[in-house]
């Protein structure tokens, strides 16, 4: 099914009036080393531009002050405190893992609490340093095949490479919906014209976007914002439409700035989502 801009129509609905931010959803983003802390601010402030009512940021503590500087909306959390990790995962209700991890034994690590900490009332949205991680650790690809959660990979065609074993040139969609079944979850294969592979085996199609979206970063800002979209709308929505909401979602933000913008840059992008939102409503 090629996704159409209807779909943002019927998932963002005007917010009921009795209610707070208890009601919007908890999301839990985890990731940026000292050299990728750009990756997860970038995701935590999707997450907070697009409509999560609590969003904490388990990263390292370098990051700090740069995440309150950018996102002072929302909470920190030192990912090598297990304890409080695994207390944030506890009252989480979207975790986004992997934006900016890098893939050293701490990180690997980090993942591990991440995967057993993992219930069934959760959605995992594993991107980046974390799909390769679990790419190269069977134990931790068995953790993540066998979890309870509802599970999204969001590999670009490299990291769907390391986690499948099909080579790009080889990467089609009877190839990957194989893989993906054998995976038990979503997998948002992000390229020109993102195949989305759905656990009902639909399959979904974008036919926007384009090469104005090719900048570091635009990865991690659509991991914030199905973080987002998901922690929200899944009261009133199933799964499935909410991930082709916020990939249209995403790609349509930068569809718009690409009419004045030689290049989308992610944190512009992230500084639209609201408005952008509001026509939709
Ligand atoms: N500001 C920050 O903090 C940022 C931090 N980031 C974080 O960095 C971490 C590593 O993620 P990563 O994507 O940068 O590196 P990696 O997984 O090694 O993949 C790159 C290799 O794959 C190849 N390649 C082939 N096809 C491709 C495709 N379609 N799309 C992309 N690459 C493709 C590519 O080939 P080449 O470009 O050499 O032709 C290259 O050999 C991760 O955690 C991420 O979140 C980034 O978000 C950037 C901003
Ligand atoms: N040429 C392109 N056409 C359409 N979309 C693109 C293009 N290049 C990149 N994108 C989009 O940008 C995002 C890049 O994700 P990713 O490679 O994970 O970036 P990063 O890890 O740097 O944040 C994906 O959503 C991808 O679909
Ligand atoms: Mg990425």
């Amino acid at each position: 099914m090629i996704i159409s801009d209807k779909i943002l129509t019927k998932i963002i609905q005007p917010r009921p009036l009795q209610s707070h931010k208890g009601d919007f959803g908890r999301v839990l983003t985890i990731g940026g080393n000292i050299n990728y802390g750009g990756a997860i601010i970038m995701a935590t402030a999707a997450s907070v531009s697009s409509g999560a009512g609590l969003v904490t940021c388990a990263t390292n503590k370098e990051n700090l002050t740069a995440l309150h500087a950018r996102v002072p909306e929302a909470m920190f959390v030192n990912y090598f405190d297990k304890i409080a990790l695994s207390d944030s995962i506890a009252s989480a209700d979207v975790i986004i893992l992997g934006p900016g991890l890098g893939d050293d034994i701490r990180a690997q690590e980090i993942v591990q609490v991440c995967l057993t900490n993992l219930r069934s009332r959760h959605t995992c949205i594993i991107d980046g340093s974390a799909i390769t991680i679990i790419s190269q650790n069977t134990h931790l690809k068995e953790l993540a095949t066998t979890s309870a959660a509802q599970i999204i990979y969001t590999p670009h065609q490299m990291e769907w490479q390391r986690l499948s074993h099909i080579l790009i040139p080889e990467q089609t969609t009877s190839t990957s919906q194989k893989i993906q079944a054998f995976l038990n979850a979503t997998v948002i294969l992000k390229k020109y014209h993102t195949e989305i592979f759905h656990k009902n085996r639909l399959i979904s199609t974008l036919e926007i976007g384009g090469p104005y979206m090719a900048t570091g970063g635009m990865g991690d800002t659509l991991a914030g914002i199905l973080g987002g979209f998901i922690a929200q709308f899944n009261k009133n929505h199933n799964l499935n439409e909410i991930i082709d909401a916020a990939v249209y979602f995403h790609t349509y933000v930068a569809q718009e700035l690409a009419k004045e913008n030689y290049v989308v840059l992610p944190t512009k992008l992230i500084s639209q989502i609201p408005a952008v939102m509001k026509k939709f409503e």
